[in-house]
């Protein structure tokens, strides 16, 4: 079995964890670093796993997930480099830090360390990610394969070239934001139109969730599917045209750009 170890388990170290034990890896076959106390507590006893120093969860793992903000990659690959070493270079290097390039992994690590870089998303948690991997200069398409092993059960993988990652980030990395605001927004909408709060939140989650199968299940896209439910004369049609008015698209392409460039900004700060 391969063994991975997590170094950081804020939000996305415990989406990977969760999803992977729900999807059926044995908790023995996981171990992650966390440097709260009072964090590592709480995933012990909410998966059972074993919580260590970040040298300890790297040594024996076949794969070393780093799931830590981008500003605190450099000293946790400090941390990582003699253990790597110590390795023979029989380790995999997986990063999850948003804008990191892999070059800034190779350039701390031993000479010759395969590096994927990924962009997941939170929705791993209950095996529904999105993910988007990329490889190093020296991870070879087993390495790939590796990471596509791990990541498949827990959702959608995609293969991307690391300049496409930035905008990967913008789409998937932090799309799940975009759909909870939307939820907020429609269920304090819905409250301002008399129904109450729980009725709402009910109807508005489930509505996002069938619209989503629906989107995953038919041929039919988006405008198809957006066609179907829009009367000629009708209420969708009032709706969506204020939507139009309100700008929403030109907000969504704004608001994207912004994260892409964002994540730019975060691997440029981070070297
Ligand atoms: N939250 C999200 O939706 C996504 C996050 N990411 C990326 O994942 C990375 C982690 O993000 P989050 O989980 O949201 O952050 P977070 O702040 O929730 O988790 C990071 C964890 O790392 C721990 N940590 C920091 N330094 C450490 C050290 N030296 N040793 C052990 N533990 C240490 C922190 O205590 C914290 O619990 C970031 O680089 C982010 O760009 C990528 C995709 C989605
Ligand atoms: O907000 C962030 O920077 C991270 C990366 C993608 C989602 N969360």
């Amino acid at each position: 079995m391969t063994r991975i170890a997590v170094i950081g388990g804020g939000r996305i170290g415990e989406a990977l964890i969760s999803g992977l034990l729900g999807a059926g890896r044995p908790a023995k076959d996981l171990v992650v670093a966390e440097k709260f106390e009072e964090r590592a507590r709480e995933l012990t006893e909410r998966f059972g796993i074993r919580v260590t120093s970040t040298a300890d969860a790297a040594e024996g793992a076949d794969i070393i997930v780093v799931a830590v903000k981008p500003g605190d990659v450099p000293a946790i690959l400090d941390d990582l480099a003699p253990v790597v070493e110590e390795s023979d270079l029989d380790q995999l290097l997986v990063s999850m830090a948003a804008g990191v390039p892999t070059t800034l992994f190779e350039a701390r690590l031993p000479a010759g360390t395969p590096i994927v870089r990924v962009m997941p998303n939170t929705p791993m948690l209950v095996g529904q990610g999105a993910s988007a991997v990329t490889a190093g200069r020296h991870a070879t398409a087993e390495h790939l394969a590796a990471v596509e092993a791990m990541l498949s059960p827990v959702g959608l993988v995609v293969k991307v070239g690391e300049a496409q990652l930035d905008a990967v980030t913008a789409v998937s990395g932090s799309g799940p934001a975009y759909f909870f605001l939307v939820v907020e927004a429609m269920v304090d909408a819905g409250v301002a139109l008399g129904l109450p709060r729980t009725v709402a939140t009910e109807l508005t989650v489930q509505t996002i969730v069938g619209s989503a199968a629906m989107l995953a299940d038919s041929d039919e896209s988006a405008t198809e599917l957006r066609a179907a439910v829009t009367s000629p004369g009708g209420t969708t049609a009032a709706a969506v045209g204020q939507l139009e008015r309100g700008g929403v698209r030109a907000a969504l392409l704004d608001a994207l750009t912004a994260a892409r460039d964002r994540s730019v900004q975060l691997g440029a700060g981070s070297q």
